[in-house]
């Protein structure tokens, strides 16, 4: 673990089962490769990462097991050691290229950007040669500009210990935002195609594993399950996905199932299957065993699944990597204070508008102060952003520059639309809130790409709250006590049981997936888009407003204003507003101005 983490803090686990066959599986880590250094249940690192999977693999294969690990996709973009580097990323690939990855995809974030897949296809690719798997990805070359895959479609290989044949495939799921380098190909076409209708006729197969950026119950794994059940009814398949930053677990038939294993480091997904047929023999009991665990990514969870302690867990090589890790970090000074938040921001443990919610500080505090700046003298303006730009919490206690690509790593500008009524913003406000399917009716499906949602991947895959009995709202704040650092936000308030608050995961084969037992931590929705009035005078109602957004919702805004009656061509009609300033820019500026550190 870095230097600066918290140790992680004991707690009552279940065990893994481990099989035939094991995997350990990441998604959606967005450079958290440092781990989580305010956060103890998080807080192991990549290194740590590395001995886990070195000390598990000499565990399973001394058994005559074998371990593959999986990677799918969005390991860029939302953490400092990513984000704070010119260009991005360059730390971040030298580190990540340490972990023996057997299957690795891509995420729609490594496609946002040119330069992003432009890195991902000279680098990434070449460092995981041969393990990178592109199914539906193609990228125009960034020299000679044909256009070629990204990486290889599919692997076929054996597994070291038993012999296991595996056929893999890579996917990513049918993303349509990306830059105009790359061409992302339906999920449901690429499985018509020759290569794969082939890949799946091949005879000598054990498994079938189909690991992709893709969420575990989506249309498109339905569609690959269906194409190779339609020729192969009794091969098992192996699943894993990623995209909406949550545990999950879907079981399509008795020998099919897909696993997703959260977020941002802080989760290692672990599978094992049992009963498999290998290059030497017929399969010894006629249904294989599916069995799977979400392990909280730190030090006592790996200690506690691998058998070893401190003195004899870590590896040269983790430990390399975790110095590597701090070195980077130190380089680029993402442990720079620039401000001390007073107290937690939330996005999803309190309702909005709750004072403790970072979406009602960003509404009342940041928009409304920063925007004033560029903001016209004629009239005031309404500012709308998705709550989706802000990717976590803010806890109380030192705002650094890693806690800035943290919250907002997106580098969208913003843009405006001047001299509108007041009253269609604020029917544009209650579409994007509450009438967003309408808009995917006005939209050209043929010629327009889909639109990605407005909240974050989390809102968007939990459809329910939770609610606990007693949240902690009326006490005076949630999780109130303090570890070591002054900011542990995953410590047991006075109204929970003895257990620490984190993960209490449902999926499709119950609610015994976590490692750790944990009490439940609330989650509230949120609304997909926030608006702060900018006015000198907020006492009164407007007649006539600017219309500022962060430039990411303006397709949004485009489809609502028609609904709404607001005869504005968004694409033609607004301008840059505040140039080369983006939402991270204006928090920051904010930070330094109102959370001086005390002294
Ligand atoms: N420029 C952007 C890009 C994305 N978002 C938000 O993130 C969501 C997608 O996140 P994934 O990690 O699932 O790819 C997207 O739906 C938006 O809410 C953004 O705000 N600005």
């Amino acid at each position: 673990a870095q230097p600066s983490a918290p140790a992680p803090i004991s707690a009552p686990l279940r065990d893994l089962h481990f099989g035939q066959l094991n995997f350990l599986h990441t998604t959606d880590t967005h450079g958290w490769l440092a781990g989580h250094l305010q956060e103890p249940s998080y807080s192991a690192d990549w290194g740590d990462y590395i001995s886990f999977a070195e000390r598990l693999r000499e565990k399973i294969e001394g058994n005559g097991q074998d371990l593959l690990v999986i990677d799918t996709g969005d390991r860029v973009e939302g953490n400092g050691l990513y984000d704070s580097s010119e260009p991005k990323g360059v730390y971040l690939s030298e580190i990540l290229r340490h972990q023996h990855i057997d299957v690795i995809t891509s995420g729609n974030h490594e496609l946002y950007k040119q330069n992003t897949s432009e890195s991902e296809f000279l680098h990434t690719v070449p460092d995981f040669k041969g393990k990178y798997l592109a199914s539906n990805i193609d990228i125009h070359h960034p020299e000679t500009g044909e256009l070629v895959p990204l990486a290889q479609r599919f692997r076929k290989f054996t597994t070291k210990v038993q012999g296991i044949r595996i056929v893999a495939f890579g996917f990513l799921f049918d993303f349509t935002g990306n830059y105009n380098n790359t061409v992302v190909q339906r999920v449901e076409d690429t499985i018509k195609g020759e290569w794969f209708q082939e890949a799946i006729r091949d005879k000598e197969v054990d498994l079938f594993l189909v690991a992709g950026h893709v969420p575990a119950h989506s249309t498109e794994w339905r569609a690959v399950y269906e194409e190779i059940r339609r020729t192969r009814w009794d091969i098992p398949i192996q699943f894993f996905s990623g995209h909406q930053h949550i545990r999950d677990y879907a079981k399509y038939d008795s020998q099919a199932v897909a696993l997703a294993s959260g977020r941002f480091m802080e989760t290692i997904g672990f599978m094992s299957i049992d009963g498999l047929s290998t290059e030497k023999g017929l399969r010894k009991q006629s249904q294989p065993t599916f069995k799977r665990r979400y392990i909280d990514n730190n030090l006592f969870s790996f200690y506690h699944h691998t058998n070893l302690n401190e003195t004899n867990f870590h590896t040269e090589k983790g430990r390399k990597v975790s110095k590597q890790i701090n070195k980077s970090r130190t380089t680029l000074g993402l442990d720079r204070v620039h401000g001390c938040a007073p107290k937690d921001l939330w996005m999803s443990r309190v309702p909005y508008p709750h004072p403790d919610s970072v979406y009602t500080w960003l509404e009342t505090e940041v928009l409304a102060e920063t925007l004033q700046d560029g903001a016209s003298v004629e009239r005031p303006s309404v500012a709308i952003l998705n709550s989706g730009a802000i990717r976590f919490d803010i806890f109380k206690g030192p705002f650094t520059q890693d806690t800035m690509w943290t919250i907002s790593p997106f580098t969208n500008g913003f843009r405006r639309v001047k001299d509108v009524p007041y009253e269609k913003v604020q029917l544009i406000m209650e579409i994007l809130n509450k009438q967003t399917k309408v808009l995917f009716t006005l939209q050209d499906a043929v010629t327009e790409p889909s639109l990605l949602p407005l909240a974050g991947p989390e809102q968007v895959a939990r459809s329910e709250e939770i609610v606990p009995e007693d949240d902690g709202l009326l006490e005076g704040g949630l999780f109130s006590n303090k570890g070591p650092s002054g900011q542990m936000p995953l410590v047991p308030s006075d109204f929970d049981s003895e257990l620490l608050p984190g993960y209490t995961t449902k999926d499709d084969e119950g609610d015994d997936g976590d490692d750790t037992i944990h009490a439940p931590i609330s989650f509230y929705k949120t609304p997909n888009c926030i608006q702060a009035l900018v006015s000198a005078d907020k006492s009164r109602v407007p007649e006539r407003v600017d219309l500022v957004y962060i430039e990411f919702v303006q397709p949004y805004l485009a489809l609502a204003a028609k609904f709404a009656g607001l005869d504005v061509d968004f694409v033609k009609e607004s301008e840059v507003f505040m140039p080369s300033v983006t939402l991270t820019d204006l928090i920051l500026k904010w930070v330094k101005n109102h959370w001086q550190c005390e002294s």
